[in-house]
């Protein structure tokens, strides 16, 4: 939205976030012509039928003293002006798609509605990097769905913005980055407008990495869990890829056309999760200002994420039994049931059958949920993983970064596998990005890597290997049936395969290492040609255009 003053030049930035799911054409129709081409600000207005994309909005809270935010509800057509947490200045659209001030009392109810600055429970916060105009940082305290935000800046004096990217919310993101690419004076405000994808904080393409049998084996699980419509219990550590596994299970299953709706359990106040998950009607409590639309019946038709499903309030888990049993609900202040088809994947990093046993958790969900578990083994226990993971996140995150052709010393990636990484994925993703971040040199060292994880590398690499040995499992198991002896067999035979494939990396990033990073060197160590060893090395995964190597 451009922000006018009354003699219709630019004047200020804005920004408008929005929590619910963007109609499915919106990114075919609206996004893809607007990112395939540069476009003037006035064009993509054209194009972004706000009124139809944004239903309800978070609220914008600002910490700058000296700049503005913005938040528009395009319920009530206002726009509210955050200059800092006192200062609220209300604007209304003139019908001729300028904004007019008007006064704040006109708009009171509308904005009390989202609980002024200072006074909110889920509110968004923004946070800068010393260069904010290079990197600003937008944290939500809330699991966001897929939304839009914008940032045109048009900033006083002369704004200096060459490109500004413009980021979708992803589904459940918390941290989404705005990048003011370059600062180039004289330019037109918001000359160019790109788009970025739907992840740009996740794996770009969603994908899961992953080579561990006990990993294998639950992505195995969740193809097979895909062609059912049972539910699905997700079980493993914090940052195991939980979600990313319950958005595989979605895209996978018949349910693909339809929503992705997740919800953290954990992160919603116990007073409000019935509302959250079953809408209210209009005037059904204080503030209840008009009908809201609860995630499961915006979940109709497709799949219903639960994460954290532990932290459920019990008074309000007698009613998820109710839906999940009738699949019918009613919204908090209304009378009539509604129905509502969703598929229902759940995750956990407690021992919910414990919280039965405890009493915290009730026996007849637990059970209703618990059909296919499929358990995500921690990152530690995870063999070659970290290795191929932080290939991964390296290519991503130099490709991103200004200098792409920058290399990572194989010293890198033997600290990191020897690190425990009790945050897991989530970690890792986290440490390989902090380290191409604060880094711009050619070679990526291992002094490179944050202090506090190459202390621990230190004082792992001394003390215990954490890896298990990849039969341990198999130790002292006696098979009881010729079923089980079977399955086991096959089993010892996948653990073997992936071994030896293992071995096969160790030998080929020796050679590596032993030529000083010569792919042709290497060969002729092994005795072998180049184009035999180049193919030993794209099955073992060793992407040589990552890796150096010191003399
Ligand atoms: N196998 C994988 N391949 C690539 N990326 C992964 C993989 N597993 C996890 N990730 C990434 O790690 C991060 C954490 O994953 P995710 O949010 O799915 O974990 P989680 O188990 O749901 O975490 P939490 O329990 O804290 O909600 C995400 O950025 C995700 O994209």
């Amino acid at each position: 939205m451009q922000l006018l003053n009354s003699i219709k030049t630019l004047v200020d930035s804005l920004v408008l976030v929005d929590d619910q799911l963007l109609p499915p054409s919106f990114s075919k129709e609206v996004l893809n012509p607007v990112s395939s081409q540069r476009h003037r600000l006035e064009d993509i207005q054209n194009k972004l039928v706000f009124h139809d994309l944004l239903q309800r909005v978070s609220l914008l809270r600002d910490h700058a003293e000296d700049r503005h935010w913005y938040f528009w509800d395009t319920m009530s057509q206002w726009l509210c002006r955050f200059a800092n947490a006192e200062q609220v200045q209300v604007f209304q659209e003139n019908g001729e798609g300028t904004l007019t001030k008007v006064h704040p009392l006109e708009a009171e109810e509308d904005i009390q509605e989202y609980h002024l600055p200072g006074q909110c429970q889920d509110g968004i916060h923004i946070g800068e990097d010393p260069e904010w105009r290079q990197n600003l940082w937008i944290r939500l305290d809330r699991p966001a769905r897929t939304g839009l935000v914008l940032r045109f800046l048009t900033r006083r004096p002369a704004p200096l913005v060459d490109r500004v990217r413009l980021h979708l919310l992803k589904e459940n993101e918390h941290l989404l980055r705005l990048t003011l690419d370059c600062r180039l004076p004289n330019l037109n405000p918001v000359r160019v407008v790109e788009i970025l994808g739907q992840q740009d904080t996740k794996d770009d393409s969603g994908e899961l990495f992953g080579r561990d049998t006990d990993f294998l084996r639950a992505l195995e699980s969740l193809r097979q869990a895909a062609v059912s419509e049972a539910s699905v219990y997700l079980s493993g550590e914090s940052g195991t890829g939980k979600e990313l596994f319950a958005r595989h299970l979605h895209k996978m299953s018949k349910r693909a056309t339809g929503p992705f709706i997740p919800i953290n359990c954990s992160a919603i106040p116990h007073e409000l999760i019935e509302s959250e998950m079953f809408g209210h009607e209009k005037g059904a409590f204080t503030g209840a200002y008009y009908r809201k639309i609860g995630k499961v019946e915006q979940a109709n038709g497709g799949t219903l994420f639960l994460d954290e499903i532990g932290e459920m309030p019990l008074a309000f888990q007698a009613k998820l039994l109710r839906y999940l049993q009738e699949k019918k609900f009613n919204r908090v202040g209304g009378n009539q049931a509604i129905g509502s088809d969703a598929r229902i994947v759940v995750a956990t990093h407690r021992d919910l059958k414990q919280m039965v046993a405890e009493g915290t958790f009730r026996e007849d969900l637990f059970y209703r949920i618990h059909v296919i578990p499929i358990a995500i083994p921690p990152l530690r226990n995870r063999g070659g993983d970290i290795r191929l993971l932080s290939e991964k996140f390296f290519a991503k995150y130099i490709k991103k970064s200004r200098a792409s052709r920058r290399k990572v010393d194989e010293a890198v990636f033997e600290a990191l596998e020897r690190y425990r990484f009790p945050g897991n994925v989530r970690e890792l993703d986290n440490i390989i990005h902090r380290t191409v971040v604060m880094t711009q040199k050619p070679v990526i060292g291992i002094e490179d890597l944050p202090e506090d994880v190459l202390q621990a590398t230190n004082k792992k690499a001394s003390s215990e290997d954490f890896r298990h040995h990849p039969f341990e499992k198999f130790d002292g198991f006696v098979p009881q049936d010729r079923d089980t002896l079977k399955r086991l067999k096959k089993e010892v035979e996948i653990v073997s395969m992936s071994y030896q494939r293992d071995l096969d990396r160790r030998f080929l990033l020796g050679l590596l290492r032993e030529s000083g990073g010569s792919a042709r060197k290497a060969a002729e160590l092994a005795g072998i040609n180049r184009t035999l060893f180049y193919k030993l090395l794209k099955r073992a995964g060793i992407d040589i255009s990552l890796l150096h190597q010191s003399e």
